[in-house]
């Protein structure tokens, strides 16, 4: 156990990033009026190379001109190995407004991939003297970023969250699917001649939770391409949440409702939740440090468990 307490990542509700393409400026209203709690507008992998300069364009005026509310509101740039990322940097920091409030930087390798946007960013900031500092996200989905994992999550003041990109990871790691997150057909064991199935990206996101919790980030799991299969969205969420991710991005807006149904803790958890930190009153007046709760031991740890999803529905109720 460590003398050093965990640090606690931005108290703000991350249940749901809705994406949509900076080439579409048509989606942006209904992005606004989505009951998403973060907007990711995209430069990067949505956009088609001849659309990088109109996109930007697009983006920077819909930062000011449209209306969106509480949202956190982040722009993912072009990934570092592109001749794109700085002009995206440059013309956001410039061009825009308080109300931008993240960055998101897709394919992070290493520590220095996010010192260099820390840089340019800290540059602009002070030169414009913008009051309000922008924050960071990036994205986990390459073999080199969940390598370097928790180097990431410690690289700047500004890391606010951190994503688990399966397509790009996939590709990366060499594996045999182009699935984009959930159940993967092959990745299965046999008992008794039936298949059971396993998850694939189970580790990876274990991996960023863990760096993640150690430095502050909120961990968020990315995206599930397949929109027509909501049972594999749920599934896919209720894995990730359960591992300690606080949410998931939509790539299209009927997962919005998805999302959020699987990130807002339920009633009854929280009702069990209250109830467990109740029962440890009562022990703690008894001296104990242990008590049973339907059955089950609870104890000290309970307390800290409980917490979490007390404090997770307290946050969303705001
Ligand atoms: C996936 C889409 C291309 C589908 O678009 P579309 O064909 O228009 O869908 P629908 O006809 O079903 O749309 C129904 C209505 O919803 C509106 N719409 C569509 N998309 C959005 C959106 N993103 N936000 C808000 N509203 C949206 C339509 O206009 C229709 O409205 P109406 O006519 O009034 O009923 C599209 O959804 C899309 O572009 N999605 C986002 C794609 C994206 O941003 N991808 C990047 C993130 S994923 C990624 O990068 C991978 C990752 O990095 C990794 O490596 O894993
Ligand atoms: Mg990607």
């Amino acid at each position: 156990m460590s003398f050093r307490i965990q640090p606690s990542p931005p108290a703000r509700p991350n249940r749901c990033q809705l994406f949509g393409p900076g080439s579409r400026p048509a989606i942006f209203e209904k992005m606004a009026a989505s009951a998403a709690d973060v907007i990711n507008l995209d430069l990067e992998d949505s956009v088609a190379p001849s659309d990088k300069d109109s996109a930007r364009t697009n983006i920077i005026a819909a930062i000011s001109d449209i209306d969106w509310g509480s949202k956190a509101l982040s722009v993912r740039i072009n990934g570092l190995d592109t001749p794109y990322w700085y002009r995206d940097v440059v013309d956001l920091m410039e061009q825009t407004g308080d109300r931008l409030d993240q960055i998101m930087i897709p394919k992070v390798g290493c520590a220095a991939d996010v010192y260099a946007v820390d840089a340019l960013v800290t540059a602009i900031e002070a030169a414009k003297g913008r009051s309000k500092k922008i924050t960071f996200e990036v994205i986990i989905e390459s073999a080199a970023g969940i390598a370097h994992v928790e180097e990431i999550a410690a690289s700047s003041p500004r890391m606010a969250a951190m994503s688990l990109g399966a397509a790009d990871f996939a590709a990366s790691m060499g594996m045999q699917t182009t699935g984009i997150g959930g159940t993967q057909e092959n990745y299965y064991m046999i008992r008794e001649g039936q298949k059971h199935w396993s998850d694939p990206w189970h580790w990876a996101q274990a991996a960023i939770v863990a760096a993640c919790r150690t430095h502050g980030v909120l961990p968020v799991d990315g995206p599930f391409g397949d929109f027509s299969d909501d049972e594999g969205f749920r599934a896919q969420a209720r894995r990730s949440a359960t591992l300690g991710m606080v949410g998931k991005w939509a790539i299209h807006p009927k997962q919005v409702t998805l999302a959020n149904e699987v990130f807002t803790p339920s009633d009854e958890a929280v009702a069990e939740a209250r109830e467990i930190l109740a029962a440890m009153e009562e022990a703690k007046a008894k001296g104990e440090g242990a008590t049973v709760y339907k059955g089950r031991l609870v104890d000290i740890a309970s307390i800290k468990q409980a917490e979490v999803i007390v404090r997770q529905s307290e946050m969303i109720a705001g």
